[in-house]
């Protein structure tokens, strides 16, 4: 065994394997097979006759997605195994799915318990995925037993897939054993020779060449050429434990060359499932056709920008945190800042023009800030000629100045700008990207309002997925060329028919706006303004007189 050991305290984990309470020790019984098998030929004619109705079928799908399977224990802190798998593949934009070896009791101190899957159990879940959906890729984790490992490779022999990942995975990073020493000849005999990639860490490297010291990077590639003569094709040392190095480096080996892998090192306690994460995202890049030199670049790359977006993130108590594969939870704990859209906020929607801040010789931001102050109730950035990095920079500004005041922010038709800054949404017009497409990019949260002209638009928008309609322009305006005007009856017109809110937006302010909240026309909310509020001395009062208007005129029609 060379000297690679466990600690004394890591005895009380090593019980497990001799006193584990097989899960699923009852096989299932065989009416409930019987059951399965008369369900699925339910199933081809139900699918028969969905096709003769013109409905889709089963049989009528034909688009393929990658797909990796992984064979891995579950994680009850949801940080590594199985779960963190699941993320990195969904991330990744890979279907996963799922055979279990082990379910641990697990969180941020350590590993609490261990319970080994029953082999048959194991070989019964690894049958119903190989046989049936034929994944891409087999993407290994925590193999707690020589049986285990036995029946995979039995299956990967039976079902052939188009490559193994293999994640060696012994000891947790709060130093608990997943799998014991007695795994080793395993690994080394059966496992690894049918690998196209073996991922280990430096205490695993060590343990599967018999203890050898592990402390540079140059220890680090002579063990990538020790394992690769046990068989794989490649193999990828992880440096994340490497002692005193500044970079997180890592050495993988194809048999030939040596490449090394650098990425900054990034400070922070949630780094529980980094392994896991990699090896799952290597699988996932292979399973969509990437070679191994690109899949463990962008994998190495995904690893260090998730682990960099979840450094500061809390959960639980320990010393591993886990750490947010979709880069979406941070943005979630400033909730009390954000909060669904709702119709009310189409109230006095102020839309912003560079060319009258510039006359009135006033930031864009103090320009919003004003507007914010005076009762606007949702701001939109519309720069219809500034360069990139400008549109960027005060959309940052504006953005912050809306969320201290709880005020829905959103970037007039570029969604590259939306999404870089976070803004809650984006309006867009007849010609710019269509709905589906932007409710596709920016998700199911992100506000989208459309400008509509017709009734047919209104009822398009719908269909589509916009939140708010942006009706107009009612009065002729000089903000927008070539603007066809509507009138007060087209606006009546398309709120009539429309199942979304309803803004009025063109050449309205103070003196004009009555006529068009005593319209009294169903589901309009409120007036987008430009001028009447960004062409005044001062936004903050001509605000406030307006938002007083429109308060009153909506009373007088109710
Ligand atoms: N603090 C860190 N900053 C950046 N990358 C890291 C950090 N820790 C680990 N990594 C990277 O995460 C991946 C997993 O490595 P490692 O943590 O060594 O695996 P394991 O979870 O199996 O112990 C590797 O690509 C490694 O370089
Ligand atoms: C079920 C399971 N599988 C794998 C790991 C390794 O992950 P880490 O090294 O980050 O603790 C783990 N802790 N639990």
């Amino acid at each position: 065994m060379g000297n690679f050991c466990f600690p004394i305290w890591h005895l009380r984990n090593c019980l497990y394997y001799f006193c584990f309470q097989p899960l699923c020790s009852n096989s299932v019984p065989l009416h409930s097979i019987s059951r399965v098998f008369s369900k699925t030929r339910v199933l081809h004619s139900k699918a028969m006759l969905q096709e003769e109705e013109g409905k889709p079928s089963v049989a009528a799908a034909k688009l393929r997605v990658p797909h990796v399977l992984t064979v891995a224990g579950s994680d009850s802190g949801g940080g590594a195994g199985i779960q963190a798998d699941l993320k990195a593949c969904a991330e990744r934009g890979v279907y996963c799915s799922t055979v279990i070896t082990a379910v641990t009791a697990q969180n941020t101190v350590g590993v609490q318990g261990v319970n080994i899957v029953v082999e048959d159990f194991v070989r019964e879940q690894l049958k119903s995925v190989l046989s049936d959906m034929h994944p891409d890729v087999v993407k290994t984790g925590m193999l707690p037993s020589p049986g285990i490992v036995k029946v995979l490779c039995q299956s990967l022999k039976e079902f052939q897939v188009k490559a193994l990942v293999v994640d060696p995975v012994m000891v947790s990073t709060s130093g608990d054993v997943l799998a014991g020493p007695m795994m080793l000849a395993s690994f080394r005999e059966e496992l690894l020779p049918m690998a196209d990639i073996v991922t280990p860490n430096l205490r695993e490297a060590s343990a599967l060449l018999g203890g050898v010291a592990l402390e540079t990077v140059a220890d680090m590639r002579s063990a990538a050429k020790s394992i690769h003569d046990i068989g794989p094709r490649n193999v990828l040392v992880k440096g994340g434990d490497l002692p005193a190095s500044s970079d997180a480096v890592d050495v993988l080996f194809d048999g030939k060359d040596f490449y090394e892998f650098r990425s900054s090192r990034i400070k922070t306690f949630n780094s529980h499932g980094t392994g896991c994460t990699l090896a799952s995202s290597i699988a996932a890049e292979l399973a969509k056709g990437s070679s191994v030199f690109s899949a463990v670049k962008i994998a190495k790359r995904y690893v260090e920008t998730a682990l960099d977006y979840s450094r500061d993130i809390l959960i639980g108590g320990g010393q591993q945190g886990p750490f947010d594969h979709f880069m979406k939870l941070k943005g979630n704990s400033m909730k009390s800042t954000r909060r669904p859209f709702e119709p009310s906020d189409l109230l006095l929607y102020a839309v912003t023009d560079s060319r009258m801040n510039k006359k009135w010789g006033r930031s864009i931001r103090d320009a919003v800030k004003a507007a914010v102050e005076g009762g606007a109730t949702i701001v939109q950035l519309r720069e219809k000629d500034a360069d990139t990095g400008d549109f960027l920079g005060a959309a940052k500004a504006c953005l912050e100045v809306c969320r201290h005041h709880g005020v829905p922010f959103l970037i007039n038709d570029r969604i590259d700008i939306a999404l870089a800054c976070d803004a809650d949404g984006v309006h867009v017009g007849q010609s710019d990207m269509p709905v589906r497409v932007a409710r596709t990019i920016l998700g199911p949260d992100k506000i989208i309002g459309i400008s509509c002209k017709t009734p047919e638009q209104a009822e398009k928008a719908w269909i589509d997925g916009a939140d708010y309609i942006g009706c107009g322009g009612v009065y002729p305006t000089n903000t927008k060329e070539n603007n066809i005007t509507v009138g007060l009856d087209g606006l009546k017109k398309v709120c009539l028919v429309s199942k979304l809110p309803v803004v009025a937006i063109g050449g309205i302010g103070i003196s004009n706006v009555k006529p068009v909240m005593e319209l009294g026309a169903p589901n309009l909310e409120g007036v987008a303004v430009v001028s009447a509020l960004f062409d005044r001395e001062s936004i903050l009062v001509e605000t406030e007189k307006l938002r007083r208007v429109i308060i009153d005129s909506t009373k007088a029609v109710k």
